[in-house]
């Protein structure tokens, strides 16, 4: 049970919700990071009295440091100010809830200092997974999901002894807010279309991902490298009241869920309380007036981002890095209307024929292919 935490990206949506939960569990916050909301973080570490505040963005670390002088906080500023917030020794739990790829130094920082850690950051899984997870046995640090999917695996795994019991499992998917749309229609989409998404309320990045299916592809690749299965064993269903968040069907024919109404304080909370259970304030789930349960295949051809990610998940290697890498770099043009939206699936899949595939991967091999995936779609 997690008595004192530090959160990686305690000001986004995953961040604020950690604290809600931080704050009905009792928990001491010993570090929160943020990359530049300079008034939001002033508010948290007021209100947690946190030991170290990171603000990545130089300058804006330099006006939290003016702002906190009269609190206990030591302020520090850069990047390397997150490897600092996750091997602070006070925190047991590392709450990793940054968005994107920069989250992986952090993460593996943690697991060399042994904490528990709480990921909601999929990106890093994506990228070098399996140096994550090898790393986590070798230190011995528990990796705990947060991501709704992930978490619902996790907690329809307990009490399986032996993971060849295993026949696969499904990831349930909402269809994002054009599903059932033609291609025509969603090339039309706008930003402000795409960021609204029918279940969820979320950060802006992952929320354009559950609009082209890449976040689904995504949590392949995290499914894979959490529970070491081939892509063959992880299927995607669509579902599209968000109620049940994913399944696990065993050889033997049972095929395990986990229901719980749409809201992220459940997978967080259960992160912090595991291997025991903590008690929600939230209204119950009430079968009986939640609308049918409806399941259905996805549509690949009009949302190619879910084909993209499972080629590159067959491929290995770095392949789940360019395709990361890519896809961050696209959805940043698109959410700066500087590209539409199915271009965010024409330069992944460039990037992805462009960058060469590097198979057993160092880490330097997975930061060289990052860089080389984004420079394809920034055209440099
Ligand atoms: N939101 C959700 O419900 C879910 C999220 N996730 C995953 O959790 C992660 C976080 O998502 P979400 O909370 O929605 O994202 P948000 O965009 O809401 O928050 C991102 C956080 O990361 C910080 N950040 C952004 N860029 C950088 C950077 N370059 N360096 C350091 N910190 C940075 C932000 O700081 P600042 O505010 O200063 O920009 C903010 O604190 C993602 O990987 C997402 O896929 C998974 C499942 C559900
Ligand atoms: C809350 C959460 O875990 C998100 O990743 C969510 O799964 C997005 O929903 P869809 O990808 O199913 O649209
Ligand atoms: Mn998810």
């Amino acid at each position: 049970m997690t008595k004192t935490i530090s959160i990686l990206g305690s000001t986004g949506s995953i961040g604020r919700q950690t604290l809600d939960v931080a704050e009905q569990l009792g928990l001491q916050v010993a570090a929160l990071t943020a990359h530049a909301s300079i008034e939001r973080m002033e508010e948290q570490a007021r209100r947690f009295r946190p030991r170290l505040a990171v603000l990545t963005d130089e300058a804006a670390a330099r006006d939290l440091t003016v702002r906190l002088a009269d609190t206990g906080t030591k302020v520090l500023g850069g990047p390397q100010g997150l490897e600092e917030a996750a091997a602070l020794p006070e925190a047991d739990t590392i709450v990793t809830a940054v968005v994107g790829m920069v989250g992986l130094r952090p993460t593996l920082t943690a697991i060399r200092e042994k904490k528990r850690i709480a990921l909601a950051n999929k990106e890093t899984l994506v990228c070098a997974g399996e140096l994550v997870m090898d790393a986590a046995d070798t230190y011995g640090a528990e990796i705990i999901p947060v991501d709704s999917e992930h978490s619902a695996i996790f907690q329809c795994l307990q009490g399986c002894r032996d993971r060849r019991e295993i026949r696969r499992l499904i990831l349930t998917c909402s269809g994002g807010p054009f599903y059932g749309m033609t291609c025509e229609e969603v090339g039309k989409m706008t930003r402000a279309d795409a960021l609204r998404h029918p279940n969820w309320t979320m950060g802006p990045k992952i929320t354009v991902d559950c609009a082209t299916l890449m976040n689904k592809g995504l949590e392949v690749i995290e499914a894979m490298r959490l529970y070491r299965l081939p892509l063959e064993q992880v299927s995607v269903v669509i579902h599209r009241q968000s109620i049940v968040h994913s399944l696990v069907e065993y050889w033997d024919g049972a095929v395990l869920a986990q229901l719980g109404t749409p809201d992220m304080r459940l997978p967080i909370r259960y992160a912090m309380t595991y291997p025991a259970r903590g008690e929600s304030l939230a209204k119950p789930l009430d079968l009986t007036a939640c609308p049918p349960l409806t399941f259905a295949a996805p549509d690949r051809a009009t949302f190619p981002c879910l084909h993209l990610a499972e080629e590159a998940a067959a491929e290995g290697g770095t392949a789940c890095a360019i395709l990361n890498g890519a896809n961050e770099e696209a959805v940043r043009l698109f959410l700066q209307e500087r590209i539409g939206f199915y271009d965010i699936s024409h330069l992944t899949a460039k990037a992805r024929s462009a960058v060469s595939v590097v198979q057993k991967p160092s880490l330097e091999d997975i930061l060289e292919a990052d860089a080389a995936a984004r420079r394809c779609v920034l055209g440099d």
